[in-house]
């Protein structure tokens, strides 16, 4: 497919772990049980992507996954999945895609925002004005979104600390009231705090009654 060559625009590459290893922290959120927890990882993931593809200045979303049924939903979405690379790792993956993609804008967006708002998203683009930027989770520690300047290497630093990591490379904090792109779901806490956000539609529905 011939995406054309809008500078202003961004891929993004989203990595999603395989359901039965990711979000080990929220496993209490769906009681242990092993197939309400992948359907809830999915559903994170499902919404976050259907919010980035929705996004204006969003060229195109990639997802990063070894997992055949998050590849068949992404599908499902028009969203393409590439495997992982043989190297294991989230930056390792991070990377893999974009160097696949050959994008003249990349960007990384984890794949645990259920209340992500398109407009949020679109007003931290904005924000960024060509440079290489990150935006910190709420907690100012983790990142949820990095983004190259455009032409640029994605250089991803994702991990315990990685908002510091970021910044420590050069790349510019975008702090703005974007409180959906900001409330990345580790524990139940967090799902808290996206379900009084406003959860998308698919994790709302993958959550047990008592949460809701
Ligand atoms: N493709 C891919 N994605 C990854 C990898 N490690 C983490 N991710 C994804 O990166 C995002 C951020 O990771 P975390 O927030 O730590 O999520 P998690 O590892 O599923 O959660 P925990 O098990 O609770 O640490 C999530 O969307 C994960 O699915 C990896 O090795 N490969
Ligand atoms: C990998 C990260 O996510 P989390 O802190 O949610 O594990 C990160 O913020 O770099």
């Amino acid at each position: 497919m011939d995406y054309g060559e809008v500078r202003d625009e961004v891929d993004l590459v989203v990595p999603v772990k395989t359901l039965d290893r990711a979000k080990t922290r929220l496993t209490s959120a769906t009681g242990g049980d092993p197939v309400s927890h992948a359907a809830l990882a999915l559903a994170l993931a499902l919404d976050t992507v259907s919010a980035a593809v929705a996004t204006p200045g969003v060229r195109r979303v990639v997802t990063i996954t070894s997992d055949p049924a998050v590849a068949a939903e992404m599908a499902a979405l028009g969203v393409e999945s590439l495997p992982e690379p043989p190297q294991p790792g989230l930056n390792q993956a991070l990377e893999h895609g974009a160097r696949t993609l050959r994008s003249s804008r990349i960007g990384a967006l984890q794949a645990d925002l259920p209340a992500l708002r398109p407009d949020e998203l679109q007003a931290a683009l904005e924000a960024a004005r060509g440079r290489r930027a990150f935006v910190p989770d709420r907690q100012g520690t983790g990142t949820t979104l990095l983004l190259a300047a455009p032409g640029g290497e994605l250089d991803p630093r994702f991990g315990v600390g990685s908002a510091g990591l970021h910044r420590l490379s050069g790349a510019v904090a975008l702090i703005g009231a974007w409180p959906s792109l900001r409330c990345d779901v580790d524990t139940e806490e967090d799902l808290r705090l996206a379900l009084a956000l406003g959860l998308g539609t698919r994790t709302a529905n993958a959550l047990p009654a008592r949460t809701t």
